[in-house]
């Protein structure tokens, strides 16, 4: 079968991954129109371009319809459970970095760590009779974290945008989020905790380790390793 690689077809991801492989030696292109979700890799036989958005490259690469796929770091972790069994990281792009990390309001004088956010979830939890706060869309990365931390009192609200907005609308005390530049989370007075980093993310090309790799499909990824110098 043909090798399928796939890549984010809109987004942040989209150019600078098309950049990645030009750079190193391998041209990928998308066909057809503008709107037109087709692509070619030019000069590497049996390899066919998936075009997905980021968000589902994670799902397809364990589904076993894509062979290779390049996606955020964050988004393998958070939306496959056992990620390291199921795919491998195969090389960091060195594009797309973004920290994802725990912020709780600047005027939270006393809570700047771990550590002070369990006893502050305590006394929440006794001030107001539920538990403290945390929104996020990263709940599998963030549960993981806290268990790590010993931070137990705490229940995570789904946010999927706008995430630094809850504190605000008091619809979370705390957020898990990604940051790049901090602006968002300062524009909305939020201080990251200093041992609050939950991961470092950043693109990454992903092999999945459940695809179907056939003859045809692994001397297409020999070849195409080879051109990207991954065997180096
Ligand atoms: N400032 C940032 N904010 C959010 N994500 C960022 C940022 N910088 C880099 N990223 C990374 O970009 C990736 C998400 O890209 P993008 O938002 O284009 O994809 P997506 O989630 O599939 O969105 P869509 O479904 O709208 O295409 C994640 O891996 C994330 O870590
Ligand atoms: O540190 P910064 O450079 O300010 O970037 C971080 C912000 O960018 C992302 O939001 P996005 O633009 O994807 O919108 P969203 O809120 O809909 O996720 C992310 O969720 C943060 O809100």
């Amino acid at each position: 079968m043909t090798l399928k690689l796939g890549v984010p077809s809109k987004g942040r991801l989209m150019e600078k991954t098309f950049d990645w492989f030009a750079g190193h030696g391998v041209n990928i292109r998308r066909t057809g129109s503008d709107r037109e979700y087709a692509g070619a890799v030019d000069g590497i036989e049996g390899v066919d371009l998936v075009l997905l958005s980021a968000g589902e490259i994670p799902r397809e690469l364990v589904a076993g319809r894509i062979h290779l796929g390049v996606t955020g770091s964050d988004l393998v972790q958070e939306r496959i459970a056992d990620w390291e069994n199921r795919v491998a990281a195969l090389e960091p792009m060195g594009f797309g970095e973004a920290d994802l990390v725990i912020a709780v309001p600047r005027c939270w004088v006393d809570v700047d760590t771990l550590d002070d956010l369990d006893a502050a979830a305590a006394a929440f939890r006794a001030a107001h009779g539920h538990r403290l706060r945390i929104a996020t869309k990263y709940h599998r990365l963030v549960r993981e974290f806290l268990r790590e931390a010993g931070v137990a009192d705490y229940q995570l609200v789904d946010s999927q945008g706008a995430t630094e907005g809850t504190v605000k609308n008091l619809t979370a005390e705390a957020i898990a989020d990604i940051t790049s530049t901090g602006d968002t989370l300062r524009a909305n007075h939020l201080k990251i905790l200093s041992d609050g980093l939950i991961h470092r993310s950043q693109a990454t090309l992903f092999k999945s380790r459940t695809a179907d790799w056939d003859d045809a499909a692994r001397a297409s990824f020999r070849a195409l390793s080879r051109r990207l110098g991954l065997d180096s």
